[in-house]
């Protein structure tokens, strides 16, 4: 980790966004994920890192309850957002999941218009009346994504027609057009290269100021780099989580040192 520059970044809230507790994923007989307690702080960048199948993917998407598409998949334990618990069979996944949005490892665009793309969740959730709040909509959401100057003159063009890069940052756009109060990210960099990359980090540091945004990372270096809190997990556990900083300068456990030194993983 010596080519890491962990900055000081400072954590501005400690609003609680979500709350997890005792949290148990299943898939058939395979016990996944155990005993997760979690807080996940508002308006914070929250890293979720450890070595492959240790069940970072499976907790996030307990968040927004994309395991529920998973047959075998049973979670227990309960997960509040702002103190609402989201498995209580009252709660529609699909309002759900425009609260708490979801970006993919590999861009995922619609075969549909630029526009369209982004004018989608709102319309299916009723968030603009007229065609001039889905204007507004489309473009804000294109603007915080960093996106509007590169497409502006191009809504009606196809959005796989876009580069790898654009096409991630159109999913961003996609997934805040609904104003979500979380952003789930699961290595939304994987299949970009460097330079879209660092956009796509700039931009989750820019979010952060609205959201509060998780990202699973197999990358150490992109945690240190974007996140103020971090979760190690191994093995189905949560075995550490706090702040980016001394996770990574002081761990506490010889679990999370032996992962950020390179000796498991
Ligand atoms: N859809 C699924 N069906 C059955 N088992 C699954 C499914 N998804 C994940 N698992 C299992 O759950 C465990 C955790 O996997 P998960 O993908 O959450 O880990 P991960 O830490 O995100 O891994 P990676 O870094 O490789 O993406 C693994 O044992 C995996 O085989």
């Amino acid at each position: 980790m010596n080519d890491m520059r962990l900055l000081e970044r400072a954590v501005d809230t400690q609003v609680n966004k979500i709350t997890a507790r005792k949290v148990q994923v299943y898939y058939g007989q395979n016990h996944a994920l155990k005993d997760v307690d979690v807080d996940i702080l508002d308006k914070t960048v929250t890293a979720f890192i450890g070595p492959s199948g240790c069940g970072k993917s499976t907790f996030l998407r307990c968040l927004n309850r994309m395991n529920d598409t998973i047959a075998v998949c049973r979670v227990e334990g309960r997960i509040d957002l702002e103190g609402e618990d989201i498995y209580d069979p009252r709660v529609d996944p699909v309002q759900l999941r425009a609260k708490v949005g979801m970006v993919f490892q590999k861009p995922n665009p619609f075969p549909k218009s630029i526009y369209d793309n982004v004018a989608y969740g709102p319309k299916i959730h009723g968030l603009a009346r007229k065609k001039a709040d889905l204007d507004e909509i489309v473009e804000s959401s294109l603007r915080k994504a960093a996106l509007w100057n590169e497409v502006k003159d191009r809504l009606d063009a196809p959005g796989t027609g876009l580069s790898g890069g654009q096409q991630q940052r159109l999913c961003i756009a996609r997934a805040i057009a609904t104003s979500p109060e979380v952003l789930l990210m699961d290595e939304p960099c994987s299949a970009l290269d460097p330079i879209a990359t660092a956009q796509v980090e700039e931009l989750i540091d820019e979010l952060r100021s609205q959201f509060s945004v998780v990202i699973v990372t197999h990358s150490m270096q992109q945690a240190a780099r974007v996140s103020q809190r971090t979760a190690f997990f191994h093995l189905g556990s949560l075995v550490e989580y706090g702040e980016t900083g001394q996770i990574f300068t002081n761990p506490k456990d010889p679990r999370t040192e032996s992962y950020i030194t390179g000796r498991i993983g």
